[in-house]
This record gives C-alpha cells, sequence and structure tokens, in this order.
C-alpha cells in the first residue's frame, strides 16, 4: 500500500513539475517572440536633449525631414519627452483603423495640469464612457447637421459683417489685418452657436471670450513646448502656468455668470418660442435629465465649451488666412474661382451655405487648403496596450504624433506635393486621389486635415461651411494687393499650430458690392 502511494506522489508530483515547465517555457517563448519586433528605428541622441539639437520650431517640418531618413514610422525624445511620429498613410490607417481602438485615447500634456477643469477635459478624455457619451451627444445634437442648419441665419450674419468691415477698409483706403477679422468671424459665430452670446453694442462678451482663449492657446502652447523639462516643469520657471490658471478663472466666472443667465431663463420660463436654442440649452437639459446614461457635471459643461472655444475659434481662422494667402500668391487660381462664383451666384447676390454643393472648385481650393497647410498638424493620440505597427514594437502609454503635415506632402501619395493646386481635388483630376476624393472625414488615409475614426473633430462640418462661405465672399467682393511686397509670406509660424509666421494683412479693392 505505502508503495503504491509513493508512486501516485511521484506521478502527480511530475505531472505538476510538467506543468510549470510549460507554463514557464510558453511564458518565455512569447516573451522572446514579443521583443522579437525591434523598436522604432530612431536619430542618433545626445544625453538629456535627445533630439533637441535636431528640430527647429517648426515642428511638423522638422518631424518630416527625419522621417525621410528614419522612416514612416520613428522614435523621437526631446529632453525628458518621448513619441512614436507617424509619417506616412499607410502607417496612419494602421494607427486611425486597423488598431483604431487601441489608439483611441489622448495623452495628457504640460499644460494640463494647470487646467482648472482636469479630468473633465472631452478633448484629453482618455476613452471610455465619459468620453463616449460627449462624442455621441456632439455628433447627434450639439454639433450634428440638423442643429447646425438652425444656425446658419447666424453665420449669414456673421459673414455679412465681414464683408461690411472690410468695405469699410476699400473706403478708408486702409488695409485689413485678416487674421484678426477670421478669428473674429470663427469666435462669434461659435460663441453665438454655443452660449447666444457676441461682441455688439455693451454685450462684450465674446469679445472678452475671443481674448481669453487667445491667451489660453498661446500659453498652454508655450507650457506643453517645456514638457521637455519633465519633472522641472512643476517649477514653473516663466510663470505661463500661473498667468494660464488666472485666464482660466476668469474664463470660468464669465461662463459661471453666462450659465446662470441661461438657467434663470428655462425656470421663469423665459424663452421665446422662435428662439432656437443653443449649445449650453441642450447641455443643461442633459445635466437636468434624470435618466441621461452618464451624469455630466458643471464642471464638465464649462470644460467642453472651453474646449470647443479653442478647438475652433482658431483652427478654422488660420485655414481660412492659409486659403486667402495662397489664393493672393496664385491668380490663376483666384481668378478661376471668382468666374465660378460668378457663374453660379450670378451678379445680384452674396454667395450663401446653400451655393457650396454647385461650386467644385471652391470646395477644391479649401481642400487643397487644407492639405498644405494643415490646422492641427501633429494629431496626438496615446498607445493603449503594446502592439505591432509597421513591424516595429510600440509600448503601452507611448506618446503617437500622426504628423499630417508629412503625410499629405507625401510625394509616394501626392503629385508636386508642395505645390498648391487646386485642380487635383476635381473629378477630372488625372491624380486619382480614390473614390475618397472629396472625403474629409478620414476615410481617405493621404488626406487627414479632420484625423479619422471615432476621436475624429467633431466641428469639421461646420468648420467646413464656415470656411466655405467666408473664403468665397472675400473673392467674389474683393481683389487683394499685398501689404509690403508682392506676394504673401506663406512660411508657417512655430509651434504645434500650423499658424502663418506673419499675420495676413492686405488693401482690398472693392470689385463688387451685394449690398
Ligand atoms: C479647419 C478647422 C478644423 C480643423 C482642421 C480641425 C482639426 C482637428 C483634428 C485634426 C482633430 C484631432 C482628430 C483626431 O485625433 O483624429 C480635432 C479634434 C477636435 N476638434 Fe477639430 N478641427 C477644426 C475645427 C473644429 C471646430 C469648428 C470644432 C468645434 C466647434 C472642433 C472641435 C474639435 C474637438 C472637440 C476635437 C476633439 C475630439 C475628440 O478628442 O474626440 N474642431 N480637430
Amino acid at each position: 500500500m505505502a508503495l503504491i502511494s509513493i508512486d501516485v506522489d511521484q506521478y502527480y508530483f511530475q505531472c505538476f513539475i510538467w506543468f510549470i515547465t510549460v507554463v514557464l517555457l510558453h511564458s518565455f517563448m512569447k516573451n522572446i517572440l514579443k521583443h522579437q519586433d525591434p523598436e522604432p528605428p530612431s536619430p542618433f541622441s545626445l544625453p538629456f536633449i535627445g533630439h533637441l539639437h535636431m528640430v527647429t520650431s517648426v515642428l511638423p517640418k522638422s518631424f518630416q525631414a527625419l522621417a525621410k531618413r528614419y522612416g514612416p514610422l520613428m522614435r523621437i525624445r526631446l529632453g525628458a519627452s518621448s513619441c512614436v511620429v507617424v509619417s506616412n498613410a499607410t502607417v496612419a490607417k494602421e494607427i486611425f483603423k486597423t488598431q483604431e481602438l487601441n489608439f483611441c485615447s489622448r495623452p495628457e500634456f504640460g499644460s494640463s495640469e494647470y487646467f482648472i477643469y482636469r479630468g473633465s477635459r472631452f478633448v484629453l478624455a482618455q476613452y471610455g464612457d465619459y468620453w463616449r457619451f460627449m462624442k455621441k451627444l456632439c455628433m447627434t445634437r450639439l454639433l450634428a447637421v440638423p442643429q447646425l442648419d438652425k444656425f446658419a441665419d447666424i453665420r449669414d450674419q456673421e459673414k455679412v459683417k465681414l464683408v461690411e468691415y472690410v468695405m469699410k477698409r476699400c473706403k478708408e483706403g486702409k488695409p485689413c489685418d485678416l487674421s484678426s477679422e477670421l478669428t473674429t468671424l470663427t469666435n462669434n459665430t461659435i460663441c453665438r452657436m454655443a452660449m447666444s452670446t457676441r461682441c455688439s453694442g455693451n454685450d462684450n462678451d465674446a469679445s472678452e471670450i475671443k481674448e481669453l482663449i487667445r491667451t489660453c492657446l498661446k500659453l498652454s502652447g508655450k507650457i506643453s513646448v517645456g514638457d521637455v523639462l519633465g519633472p522641472l516643469k512643476v517649477l514653473d520657471f516663466s510663470g505661463n502656468g500661473k498667468k494660464l490658471k488666472s485666464a482660466l478663472l476668469k474664463y470660468d466666472r464669465l461662463v459661471e455668470r453666462i450659465i446662470q443667465e441661461h438657467q434663470e431663463k428655462a425656470t421663469k420660463g423665459y424663452y421665446d418660442e422662435n428662439q432656437e436654442q443653443d449649445l449650453l440649452d441642450i447641455l443643461l437639459e442633459v445635466y437636468r435629465d434624470p435618466t441621461a446614461d452618464v451624469k455630466i457635471s458643471m464642471k464638465d459643461i464649462k470644460s467642453f465649451l472651453l474646449d470647443i472655444f479653442m478647438a475652433g475659434t482658431d483652427t478654422s481662422s488660420s485655414a481660412m488666412q492659409w486659403a486667402m494667402g495662397e489664393l493672393i500668391n496664385n491668380p490663376k487660381a483666384f481668378h478661376k474661382l471668382r468666374d465660378e462664383i460668378n457663374t453660379i451666384v450670378g451678379p445680384n447676390r452674396l454667395i450663401k451655405e446653400s451655393d457650396i454643393p454647385n461650386l467644385p472648385y471652391l470646395r477644391a481650393v479649401i481642400r487643397e487648403t487644407l492639405r498644405l497647410h494643415p490646422s492641427a498638424p501633429l494629431i496626438i493620440r496615446e498607445c493603449g496596450e503594446d502592439c505591432t505597427v509597421n513591424g516595429f514594437m510600440v509600448k503601452a502609454k507611448t506618446r503617437v504624433l500622426v504628423n499630417c503635415y508629412a503625410v499629405m506632402r507625401d510625394p509616394d501619395s501626392w503629385k508636386n506635393p508642395d505645390e498648391f493646386d487646386p485642380e487635383r481635388f476635381l473629378d477630372s483630376s488625372d491624380e486619382k486621389i480614390g473614390e475618397h476624393q472629396m472625403e474629409f472625414k478620414g476615410q481617405n488615409f493621404r488626406f487627414l486635415p479632420f484625423g479619422s475614426g471615432r476621436r475624429g473633430c467633431p466641428g469639421a462640418s461646420l468648420a467646413m461651411l464656415v470656411m466655405h462661405a467666408a473664403v468665397g465672399s472675400l473673392v467674389q467682393c474683393f481683389d487683394w494687393e499685398v501689404k509690403g511686397g508682392e506676394k504673401v509670406d506663406l512660411n508657417p509660424g512655430p509651434g504645434f499650430a500650423s499658424e502663418m509666421a506673419q499675420p495676413l494683412v492686405c488693401y482690398p479693392i472693392l470689385r463688387f458690392n451685394p449690398f
């Protein structure tokens, strides 16, 4: 009996040893196989500064130059901040489509610590319930086409105001700072759609918001560059962190008052039946809704509005400046566009949003502008779990920058990529961009001005409406002469955004008075 019991014990013991060996071998082999994928290539880096000495202040352009040597997926380290940079359509498709869910979150960057709404930011939210709820709200209500249609009059009025202002400058023989005027247009439009505020008469809320948003954008850009300092950045040597916080607190007080006014109107039933619900009304309705899938807070509402202002005003305004700059420097394209508008719109009225579908050259001009000068040239995402991209290992938590500037100027995807050539977007073009020729929502991975997939820009349709109508009007009504030279300086400015290095200041000459 004793002998049998020893044999059985030995048998179980041997099984156990085998089991452990197999498990260990499996995990060992898995690790070996996993690590077979090399990390993406990287230029030679220096201690502490990494690759800082290899980039200029125009980051997308510097990364594009490095990608020519190190490939479409490379590792870059700027001081303490590291990331992988994607530079062609094939790898962009892997990030945005093939492995979309793994790259659906965004990392926080330097300025996040100073944001008083930290934790509520939709733009930086991790892919999860809160983000999904807000995105659905954007796509089905806040920025959906039926809601945009309700505000067509607001956009029309702001466009008319822009044309009237330029006409006044013509009469006075004074130059026009288009950078400032186009930002006023986008800011007023978004302020009125979001909170029914504008800058007129005593109501200066919109102009205050415009200044605060400008300050926040400028300071967050500067602070995010400070990511290169790593943990030392908390010392806030420049004091920009403090300044950002103070601007945000001012914004908070202003929006708090506007929210109270909206709430009072709602509780006292002061609403005019003919008045459309603005975005804040919708957000407050969701806030009060006990059956909503996710309970949003007041902080979420204020933060969401801030995100819309920060993501929506300068992006559209900067794209319109680039469009005007390119058109002024390319008289053939300028006159072709004006001829198209004259033919379709006729000699009696200003171009309207409803004309856009009948103006293919105007649509091609705006797309070509966004291709050459994307307003968000570096799209930032974060890798969720370790994975392989383009044959290289990308580890969880790695920051991923999709360099749309490089993707949309890649000679493997575009003929004469650095030339402004709107014709390439026309159906008649022999440069077949594909079945998604006019696609701007990201299923054509060569053309990504608004990003792609679930995390793509929810404001794209609004931006397109505003840009087509405004640029169309400025071409329909005026000729333009460049202040202090023959050509507009088309060099990009520093930083993450793609603003012009110099503000666009030109003399308008009246060609058509629509009033
Ligand atoms: C020419 C104008 C614009 C351009 C070029 C632009 C571009 C972009 C890009 C590239 C992204 C990142 C997409 C991605 O990760 O795949 C983005 C995100 C975003 N944009 Fe826009 N945008 C513009 C206008 C607007 C407007 C008018 C609004 C709102 C009124 C807006 C609101 C947003 C928001 C809220 C996000 C974050 C979405 C998220 O994280 O889920 N944008 N935009």
